[in-house]
C-alpha cells in the first residue's frame, strides 16, 4: 500500500475510474466516487447493477481491471482482503457464514483477533461488541442456534470486533421484519455518531436508505447513474425509470 498524493483531507475512501469485467461481461465501468470520513453512503440499484462487485473490488476480494481504490490516503488497489481489513476497512456479507461449532462469543473473538490486542483486551472487546449488537443473552449459545435476525447481528458484531474505520454493509437488513430492522438502524446511526465510523451500505429497503444516508449512489448496469441526497436521487427520472419504478418504496423487500 503506497501513499497517494492529492487525496483531500477528510476523505475516507476514493474510488476512481474503477472497471471490472467477467469474461466479457462489464460488471463495473468507470465508477467514480468519494466518501468523506464519518459519512454514510447508501448504494442502490437493480439486481445485477454491480453493487456487490463494487464491494468486492473495494475490499480486495476482486482486482479491478481499471481504476484505483484509495483508502485513508493510501492506494490499496490489489491489496489482499486481509491486509485491507487490518488497515480498518471491513465488510459484512449478505450470506452469513458463522462457525457453527463455536459460540456467538467465540465467533466474535475470532474476528477480533484480526486486530492485535492482549488476550484480556480481546475478550473484553468481544463481550462489549456482543452486548452492543444486542446478543448479550446469546453470547455462550452456539452460533447456529441464532434466528435470522440474530445471525445478522452476529455478522455485524464480527465486523465491529475488527474496529473498522470504514464499514461496508451488504444488505444487512435483508430477511428482517420491520420491527427487527429498527434496532439495527439505530446501531448503525450510533456507530457514526459515537465512533465516527464511515458507512457504505448496499440496501434495497428504501425506507432505510432514506433514513440513514447522507448521500446515495445509484448504480445501473455497472455505471454510476446518479449520486446525491436521498431526496435528489429518488426524484431523478432516470433513477425512477431504472430502479424505483420497478419496485416502488420497497419497504418489505
Ligand atoms: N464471479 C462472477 N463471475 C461472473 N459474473 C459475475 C460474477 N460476479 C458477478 N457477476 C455478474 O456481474 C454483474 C453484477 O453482479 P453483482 O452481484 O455485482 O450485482 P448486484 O448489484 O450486487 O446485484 P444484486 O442486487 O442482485 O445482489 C451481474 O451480471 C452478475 O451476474
Amino acid at each position: 500500500m503506497s501513499p497517494t498524493a492529492g487525496t483531500a483531507a477528510g476523505t475516507a475512501l476514493d474510488v476512481a475510474g474503477v472497471g471490472k469485467d467477467f469474461r466479457g461481461l462489464r460488471a463495473l465501468s468507470d465508477v467514480d466516487f468519494r466518501v468523506g470520513e464519518g459519512e454514510i453512503l447508501g448504494i442502490i440499484g437493480p439486481n445485477g447493477a454491480g453493487k456487490t462487485t463494487l464491494f468486492n473490488v473495494i475490499c480486495g476480494a476482486l482486482r479491478p481491471d481499471a481504476g484505483r481504490v484509495v483508502f485513508g490516503g493510501r492506494d490499496i488497489t490489489g491489496a489482499s482482503p486481509d491486509r485491507i481489513a487490518r488497515a480498518g476497512m471491513v465488510r459484512t456479507f449478505q450470506l452469513m457464514r458463522p462457525f457453527g461449532s463455536m459460540s456467538v462469543l467465540e465467533n466474535v473473538s475470532l474476528a477480533a483477533q484480526h486486530r492485535r490486542q492482549s488476550r484480556h483486551g480481546l475478550r473484553k472487546r468481544s463481550l462489549d461488541v456482543v452486548e452492543r449488537v444486542g446478543l448479550g443473552e446469546w453470547a455462550h449459545c452456539g452460533a447456529t442456534e441464532l434466528p435470522t435476525a440474530g445471525l445478522k447481528r452476529l455478522e455485524l458484531a464480527r465486523a465491529l470486533a475488527m474496529r473498522p474505520k470504514v464499514l461496508l454493509l451488504d444488505e444487512v437488513l435483508a430477511g428482517l421484519v420491520p420491527a427487527e430492522r429498527e434496532p439495527v438502524l439505530d446501531l448503525l446511526a450510533a456507530l457514526r455518531e459515537e465512533d465516527g465510523t464511515t458507512l457504505l451500505f448496499i440496501e434495497h429497503i428504501m425506507a432505510a436508505v432514506m433514513r440513514l444516508s447522507d448521500r446515495v449512489l445509484v448504480l445501473d448496469q455497472g455505471r454510476v447513474l446518479a449520486a446525491g441526497s436521498a431526496e435528489e436521487v429518488t426524484s431523478d427520472p432516470r433513477v425512477i425509470e431504472a430502479y424505483l419504478g420497478e419496485e416502488p418504496g420497497g419497504d418489505d423487500d
